[in-house]
């Protein structure tokens, strides 16, 4: 029987394109004899076609990306000091409007010490945790401004967004990933001795749900006392649940004790499909390395088995792991001389 999956790649910018084409490489590869129809569409987006063109995320691109399956992505933005492109524009106005307008509301990111794989950690002891981050609230809603701009009193202000709905959901789904995983721990991340209105709404989100997983332990942490654990003692979380700052802060800093940025992959997910969830990695454009072929695709290529869990090929997905899985294990990140396509085509060989 034969199924039709149907893609929407974005590379997007810097290293972007260049992982990307490993990770479509991939999918191409996992997917011949299996029944399953590949079907990709490329969308030029980002910074650079922000430069040639003047768009960001115009209407219709928004409306085609909805008939897609899925979307697998790269990374977008340009270098901290390119002057030609507003700081923030592509972020805000392609990238997280994307992330909004597909309600993209859990922003999952596993973190695992594959065997044989270093960490900057003395002793970093087993890491296996994921990220529940929310992903469509927070501070990133843009819900700021400045007043008296320019002037030595200038106020600038960035809110963040905390609805009860957003805030429930994320929490709830975070549950159930727990409920779902055999140490079955929740960990609450926030500042609510501080942010107490939005962080009082995330414990009470906590506290109410809990009942409804009644084998799921949770407990808490600030923010900044969970960065010293996640360094001391990263074995101690099992799935973590936070906001869309903290997320994205900690989910870097996860990436680094794993093995590196190049191997954090991440779903923006509608749970509800009600539009198609997007796959791309963890990190950014990484204008300092990009056209260089230096660029760690492992990041893009976990975010494809990501993917077709979500699309409902699991033995795809098991099999892209897999062979990441050989691939990490035989390599000194320090020293690894390969290209970006080198460990691409590494990972395909281990595939077939
Ligand atoms: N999802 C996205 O599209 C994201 C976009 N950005 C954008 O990317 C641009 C650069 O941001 P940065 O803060 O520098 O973060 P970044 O993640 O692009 O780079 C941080 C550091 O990690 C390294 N790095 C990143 N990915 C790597 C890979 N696959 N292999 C090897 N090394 C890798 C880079 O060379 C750099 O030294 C900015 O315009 C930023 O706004 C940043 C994060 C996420
Ligand atoms: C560039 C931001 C909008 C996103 C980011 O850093 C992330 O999602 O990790
Ligand atoms: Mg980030």
């Amino acid at each position: 029987m034969s199924e039709s999956l149907n893609i929407a790649v974005i590379p997007g910018d810097g290293i972007g394109p260049e992982v990307i084409a490993e990770a479509v490489k991939v999918l191409q590869v996992v997917t011949v004899n299996t029944g399953v129809n590949l079907k990709l569409t490329n969308y030029k987006l980002g910074a650079e076609h922000w430069l040639e063109t003047g768009e960001t995320l115009p209407e219709e691109t928004l409306t085609a990306l909805r008939s897609h399956d899925a979307i697998l992505f790269g990374a977008v933005g340009a270098a901290p000091g390119d002057t030609r492109i507003p700081s923030g524009l592509i972020e805000r106005e392609m990238l997280l409007k994307l992330r909004f307008s597909l309600d993209h509301f859990v922003n999952l990111r596993p973190s695992k010490l594959y065997p044989g794989v270093p960490s900057p950690l003395a002793n970093p002891g087993e890491i296996d945790f994921i990220v529940v981050r929310e992903g469509t609230e927070g501070p990133y809603v843009g819900n700021g401004g400045v007043l008296r701009a320019g002037t030595p009193h200038e106020i600038a202000t960035e809110v963040s967004i905390n609805t009860a709905h957003g805030v429930e959901r994320v929490v709830r789904d975070a549950f159930r990933r727990a409920n779902d995983r055999p140490r079955k721990h929740l960990t609450l991340v926030h500042k609510h001795n501080v942010l107490v209105f939005a962080g009082h709404l995330w414990r009470r989100a906590v506290e109410a749900i809990a009942p409804e997983f009644p084998e799921v332990t949770h407990d808490y942490l600030h923010v900044d006392a969970a960065t010293i654990f996640m360094t001391t003692n990263p074995s101690r979380f099992d799935v973590i649940v936070t906001d869309n700052l903290f997320g994205d802060i900690l989910t870097d800093q996860a990436g680094a004790i794993t093995g590196g940025i190049g191997l954090a992959a991440s779903g923006n997910i509608n749970m509800d499909r009600t539009a198609p969830s997007m796959f791309e990695p963890v990190h950014g454009s990484a204008p300092d390395i990009a056209g260089q072929q230096k660029a760690d695709p492992t990041a893009a290529i976990l975010s494809t088995a990501l993917l077709l869990d979500h699309v409902g090929l699991p033995e795809l997905a098991r099999r892209v792991e897999a062979a990441v899985e050989g691939d990490v294990a035989s390599r000194d990140e320090m020293t690894d001389p390969r290209t970006t396509s080198e460990i691409g085509d590494a990972i395909i060989a281990a595939l077939a």
